[in-house]
């Protein structure tokens, strides 16, 4: 469950979409922040093997592009389908794979996101909340000892972000979570380390590290994060100075 990337550099249309990304992350949760554009959705498919690269990836040691198959991926847009029901999402990709034990794996990621009572309910009728812990077990249940996520808070409401931040929680004890977010808010015992893209490495490390003025300076404006008793509050000057 250790994730590598060393000098990783993707061109794309003749432009560096990301140069020289190194770091690493062993059975922790990384949080890849930074604006759009900054290379966040390429990083993924580049550990997918989905892109071209230059640079070492190495999933548990294994750098070669078998390693995909070691990698549970959520992306950004997720696909309600028309027919399919929970579980036919969940278990389709495993049974696909041919894994023998398919459907044990798709019945123990359904547990795991809760949603093993509502596994006959067709995917439409899902909130985006619920669907995006469809697709979290669906990636679960292919394997996915390492898991990128991407966006996966944005369109949840409330109480639905408050159940999956629960969930990545469980999920980060015994895997290597990377997740991409706009929303910098967050409880402090979720992420255990910050990568701050801008295609590019602006910086790598906790997020009391990088979460300071002088470090988001870099990237952003007008935008300030506090730690406050109800985790890291981020505000933008507007908020800091209304009218
Ligand atoms: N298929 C493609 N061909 C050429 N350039 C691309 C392609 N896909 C993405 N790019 C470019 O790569 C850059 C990085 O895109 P990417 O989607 O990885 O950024 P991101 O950080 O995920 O952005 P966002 O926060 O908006 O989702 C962008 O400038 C984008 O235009």
């Amino acid at each position: 469950m250790s994730l590598s990337v060393r000098s990783l550099t993707v061109i794309r249309d003749g432009t560096y979409v990301l140069q020289d990304v190194s770091f690493e992350a062993r059975r922790e949760f990384v949080l890849v922040a930074g604006p759009n554009g900054a290379g966040k959705t390429t990083l993924f498919l580049a550990v997918l093997g989905l892109v071209p690269y230059r640079g070492d990836i190495c999933v548990d040691g294994v750098c070669a592009e078998e390693r995909a198959r070691r990698v549970g991926y959520v992306p950004q847009i997720l696909a309600r389908g028309f027919n399919a029901t929970v579980w036919e999402y969940v278990h389709l990709p495993a049974k696909f794979r041919k894994l023998s034990d398919a459907a044990a794996r798709a019945e123990e990621a359904l547990k795991i996101v809760d949603l093993y009572e509502l596994r006959e309910r067709p995917l439409y009728s899902l909130s985006s909340g619920q669907l995006q812990r469809a697709a979290i077990a669906r990636a679960l249940a292919t394997g996915g000892d390492v898991l990128l996520l991407d966006e996966p808070l944005a369109n949840v409401d409330p109480q639905g972000r408050i159940e999956l931040l629960q969930l990545l929680r469980e999920l980060k004890k015994s895997r290597t979570v990377l997740m991409t977010s706009h929303e910098l808010s967050m409880p402090s015992d979720l992420a255990d380390k910050i990568l701050l893209l801008n295609r590019r490495v602006v910086a790598y490390g906790t997020p009391d590290q990088v979460f300071s003025e002088e470090v988001l300076r870099k990237v952003y404006t007008y935008v300030r994060i506090a730690k406050t008793q109800y985790g890291y509050v981020c505000v933008t000057e507007d908020y800091a100075h209304p009218h």
